[in-house]
């Protein structure tokens, strides 16, 4: 990754930071297995924002605790920073779909942003600053008193985003974050993510099911093939890096970029495989 003097990032020019080598999940059960992910194998740059979408049930959810080190694949490998992950690594953060069950309710806003940091021990100025710094960045500085329960869910996602820049990650992995939220608030969380990309320089791996979602925040949109899963096509979102929810969506191009992915996902329901395609 590059940074311009604003702090915006030239695409394109990443190393790997994230590398997932033909990892296979077999859920183990009494008498019947469930094979979820058959061989998975990407990457991920420094510095990239990169959607993975594909059908319910694909394995997304799965995939995603493999790689934050939460569920053991059951061969391959996922690396991050040239490291095996074997347990959750300490440059990862993850923001998940149930903000409501992601926070502690008797803790306020302020002291759930905080309580990872604390965990890092780092030094009280520093977690007071980084915990003040990434509230203002999510537009809750004002509620920093309040609990969870006293916030829309709109609101309480933005505090799960606060906690997670505030501990400075070098990775972000986010599980279908906005899927319980309002169109409205899900876009203008959207444009918080992209924002907070651009800004900070963090690399994000975004989960979703939402096509234009994924259109709309990628660099690349990777799809996902129906379970037992497999990559069925990995697909560049060449739009500009400024983007807009009223003129990005409404670019012929991506339009364009919408409809190849919506295609994809159609394939991927009807039991494609990359060589079918
Ligand atoms: N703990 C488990 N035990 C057995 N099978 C499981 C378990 N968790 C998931 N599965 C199975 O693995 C497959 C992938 O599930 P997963 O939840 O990862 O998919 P997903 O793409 O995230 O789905 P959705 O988009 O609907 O949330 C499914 O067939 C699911 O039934």
């Amino acid at each position: 990754m590059t940074t311009t003097p604003t702090g915006a990032k030239s695409p394109g020019t990443s190393t790997a930071l994230l590398d997932v080598r033909g990892l296979r999940k077999v859920y183990e059960g009494r008498g019947r297995d469930v094979e979820a992910i058959r061989d998975l194998t990407f990457s991920v740059g420094t510095g990239e924002l990169v959607c993975i979408v594909g059908p319910s049930g694909a394995g997304k959810t799965t995939l995603l605790r493999c790689v934050a080190g939460l569920l053991r694949c059951t061969s391959g490998e996922v690396v991050l920073e040239g490291q095996r992950v074997t347990g959750p690594p300490p440059g990862m953060a993850v923001v998940f779909q149930e903000y409501g069950r992601s926070l502690f309710p008797w803790m306020t806003v302020r002291q759930n942003v905080e309580r990872p940091l604390k965990e890092k021990r780092v030094p009280k100025a520093e977690r007071r600053r980084l915990v003040r710094e990434a509230l203002e960045a999510v537009g809750l500085a004002e509620s920093h008193d309040a609990h969870p329960w006293q916030l829309s869910g709109g609101m309480q996602q933005r505090v799960a985003i606060a906690r997670a820049v505030a501990y400075e990650p070098h990775i972000l992995l986010m599980d279908e974050p906005f899927a319980a939220v309002d169109a409205q608030t899900r876009a203008d969380l959207e444009d918080l993510v992209r924002a907070l990309w651009r800004r900070l320089g963090v690399t994000v791996l975004f989960v979703t099911h939402d096509i234009d979602e994924s259109v709309y925040l990628g660099q690349r949109v990777i799809v996902l093939s129906d379970s037992p899963t497999v990559v069925l096509e990995e697909v560049a979102i060449d739009l500009p890096d400024e983007r807009d929810q009223l003129a990005t969506r409404s670019d012929p191009r991506f339009a364009e970029l919408r409809a190849r992915v919506y295609r994809l996902v159609q394939q991927a329901k009807g039991g494609h495989r990359p060589a079918d395609a």
